[in-house]
Formats: C-alpha cells, structure tokens, sequence
C-alpha cells in the first residue's frame, strides 16, 4: 500500500513529513511524501519556515501521480495561500481517502499556516477531507466559536463540516477522571471516543492519529473504525514516547518487527548462555515479549513450541508467533495489568541453587504455595492467574521472580519478568551459571 504524506519538514523528526514516515513505515506502508515548507524545530524551539515555491510544489505531485498507485492521501502543514490553491489543484478531482490534520501551531508555538491564509484553507483544503482531525484549539480557531455549555463540540463540529469536510474529529478534549476524548459528526451521525490520559507532553501525537486514519480508511475501513484504530495507534505512541532531545518528548511506536527483533536477539544470546540447559524444566522454557497494553495472549510474542533441552545444549524448536505461548504469557498478562512496563518474562527450571542465588542478587522475589490454591481456581484452570496475583498482592516492590515449589503432579518453577526481554537476561545473568 502507498500513502501520500503533504506536509513540512520537521529536522526533529518528531512530527511532520518525517514523524509520518517513521509511523506508516511502523505499519508497514510505503511512505510518498511532498513537502510544503522547511522548518527549523527541536523539542523545545520553533525557528523559522522556508515554503517551497509553487512549481516545486507542483512538480513533485505530478511526478508522484505519473508514477505511483496512491491509496491514501495525509494533508499536515500547507503554511500559504500559494502551497494550499496547488494542492487543490491538484488533489481536487481524486476519489481516494484524504485526511486533513489542519496544523496551525506548534506544541512548541511556531506558526504553521499564516494567518492570511487561513480564508484559503477554509475554502480549498477543508472540501478536499474525507476526515478532519482539528483539536479542541483548532476547531475553536476554525470555526471562530468557544466550546462552552451553549456551543458544544457538535455544534463546531457542524460548522467545520458546513466548510466541506466530510467527517470531522475534534480532537483532545478534556474531561473528568483524567479523561481525554475525541468528538466526532460523522455525516449525520455523533459519537465520542474516550479513553485515559497519559501525562506526558508530546510532539507529535496529532500527525501519528491522521496518519493512522489514513492508513486504516486505504485498508477500507470504515470511519469508525478506522477512528477507533487511530486512537489506540496515537495512545500507543504517546505511552512509547521518548526524551531525545531536551524538550518535549517524541512519540514512537514499538513496532511488531522491533518486537520481534528484540525478542529474537534474546532468545539467541539465552541459548549461548554457558550450563544454561541445567535451568531448563521438564515443561521446557518459553520466553515472551508483549505489545504494550496486551488484552490476551494473543498480543504476547513467544515461541509457538519451546526453548528445549538437547543433552548439554539448548535449542529453538518453533517459531516467534503472537499466541506462540499460554502458560508464560499467562503469567505475564497478569503481571502486566499490574505494572504495565512489565512486558517480558521466561520460565525457568525450580532449584534451591538458583533461589539462594536470587535472594543473594538484589532481585525482588516473590512466591505462592499451589497447595493453598482455592478450589474454583483448580476447575476454573486459572491457577497461574490466582498465584501471580497472589505473589503481588504480597510484594511491596515490583518482583523480577516469582516461583512456586509444585504440587502434587504439578512441576515447580521460577518465573523471571522484566520490561524487555535485554532486561529479562540481565537477571538471568545474575541469576544463572
Ligand atoms: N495525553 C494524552 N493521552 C492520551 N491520548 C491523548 C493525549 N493527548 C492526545 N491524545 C489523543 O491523541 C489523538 C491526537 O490528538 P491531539 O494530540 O489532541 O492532536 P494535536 O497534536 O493535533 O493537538 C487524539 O485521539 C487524542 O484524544
Ligand atoms: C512540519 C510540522 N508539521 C506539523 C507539526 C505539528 O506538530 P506538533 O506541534 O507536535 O503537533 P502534533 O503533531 O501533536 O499535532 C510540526 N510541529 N511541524
């Protein structure tokens, strides 16, 4: 799939034509892009702006649509009257999805569209959406009226759509609870998507949530859910976002190849781990790396067979696969929904030798007795659940391990979780060997 990314540079990255790039490339789509304007940013300052002149403007589209099967169209910054009436020019005519993120300032106070040519924006971009996704500052910018009791978000929203814009998303807005939500008049339609505040300020999150529209509706999604995707896609990228540079941080997204890259490097440098087959237990060992905010094992990586013991070796049989591993998995989900940092963990074999070693490192342990399982657990068959929750409930601190001495039939185990599977084989390092 091939999406058009319309927009200025960002030298930081961290939002703009290269933010766009690093997301759709997070998702797997091949990135066009054309630019509109350099600016000079970072995470703290905005400098200035160089627009590009009409007829480079021009001949980049043009060499594009000679050339290329467009799917999906993202419009950021346009900045002037000249850039905005080329871009319609050209765009006008297409029956693709366009997404318009009308960026006017910068979370860091730079100007991104003049102020004169804001009556251009209105009457040649706004027609041109599919979806426009203004925040709450940019609608009231747009639409020249206050969100209050009297002028609610429909009500703005319904302005916006009166300019052209098909669908419009008003983006942000704050609620109680430490709720942040979208507002969206979808046609004739009205729904609002809400979901938690994460604290952090951002660069970036906006261009990630049109990116993310864009890319659902060329999937031919529906708005809806191409809205609900988006939201969940710009969430994760703002609970994965980084201090790089001084400033606001950059929103990133973790991406599947990322995770299985790193879950892979691990799990090879556990194999080389000297004596490491005396850790593995009968059950063998499996090794798992989760999404951030996993809802089931379905979101947790790990090896579809395991990591098993071959005389004095260990070896991989099976591959990485999402739903690769229940048992560890298990044991992770119910970590993770406690602290959500805690993505990784391994099973490792049960030996006095290696608890003493764990109480000696300064790794947190914790631990539960399957002989005080409650009986409904036993026929629910949800005993790892029961004896993670358990180990927490009783550890001040976040464990790195957790084991159980067995039961009758049942083999004992050490479970070493961490935020990332590097972390998880630092503690077996400390711990192994
Ligand atoms: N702090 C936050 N926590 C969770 N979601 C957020 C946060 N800030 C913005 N969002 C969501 O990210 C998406 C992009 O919105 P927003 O960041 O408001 O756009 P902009 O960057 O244009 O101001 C929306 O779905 C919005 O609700
Ligand atoms: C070139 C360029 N385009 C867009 C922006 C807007 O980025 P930011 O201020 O972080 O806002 P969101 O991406 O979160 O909407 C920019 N700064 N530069």
């Amino acid at each position: 799939m091939n999406i058009l990314s319309i927009g200025g540079s960002d030298p930081s990255s961290g939002a703009g034509i290269q933010s766009d790039i690093r997301m759709f490339s997070a998702l797997n789509t091949y990135t066009l892009t054309v630019i509109t304007a350099i600016t000079s940013q970072n995470t703290s300052n905005f400098g200035i702006v160089e627009p590009v002149s009409s007829k480079m403007l021009k001949k980049q589209l043009e060499s594009l649509f000679l050339d290329f099967k467009i799917d999906g169209i993202k419009i950021g910054m346009v900045y002037n009257s000249k850039i905005i009436k080329v871009i319609y020019q050209q765009l006008n005519k297409l029956k693709i999805p366009i997404v318009v993120d009308p960026v006017i300032k910068s979370t860091t106070g730079g100007k991104l569209l003049e102020i004169n040519a804001v009556k251009d924006f209105k009457k040649y971009i706004i027609p041109l959406a599919t979806v426009i996704t203004p925040n709450k500052d940019e609608a009231e910018f747009l639409s020249k009226t206050k969100i209050s009791r009297k002028n609610t978000p429909k009500i703005i929203a319904k302005k916006i759509q009166d300019m052209g814009a098909k669908n419009v998303v008003i983006t942000g807005i704050e609620g109680r609870n430490n709720k942040i939500s979208d507002f969206v008049l979808e046609k004739n339609t009205k729904y609002v998507i809400s979901g938690e505040k994460i604290s952090k300020i951002n660069h970036g999150s906006g261009c990630n949530h049109s990116a993310a529209i864009v890319y659902s509706l060329a999937k031919k999604k529906s708005i809806k859910e191409s809205l609900y995707f988006a939201r969940k896609f710009t969430y994760d990228s703002i609970k994965n976002a980084k201090k790089i540079g001084k400033g606001v941080l950059i929103t990133d997204i973790q991406s599947e190849d990322k995770i299985k890259e790193d879950l892979s490097n691990a799990i090879n440098r556990f194999t080389e781990i000297k004596g490491i087959y005396k850790n593995i237990p009968e059950c063998q060992t499996n090794f798992v790396f989760s999404k951030q905010k996993p809802k089931s094992t379905k979101d947790v990586l790990g090896i579809s067979g395991r990591i098993v013991k071959a005389e004095k070796r260990v070896i991989v049989a099976g591959e990485l696969k999402y739903g690769g591993s229940k048992h560890v998995a298990t044991a992770l989900l119910s970590m993770n929904k406690k602290y959500p940092q805690i993505c990784s963990a391994i099973n490792l074999k049960y030996q006095k030798t290696t608890i003493s070693k764990i109480k000696k490192s300064k790794l947190i342990v914790g631990s539960y007795d399957r002989s005080l399982e409650p009986k409904d657990v036993k026929i629910k068959g949800s005993t790892i659940k029961w004896g993670i929750n358990f180990a927490i409930k009783n550890s001040k601190n976040i464990p790195d391990v957790i084991y159980h001495k067995g039961d009758f039939g049942k083999e004992p185990m050490i479970i070493v979780f961490g935020k990332t599977p590097e972390n998880v084989l630092k503690k077996i390092l400390k711990i192994t060997g």
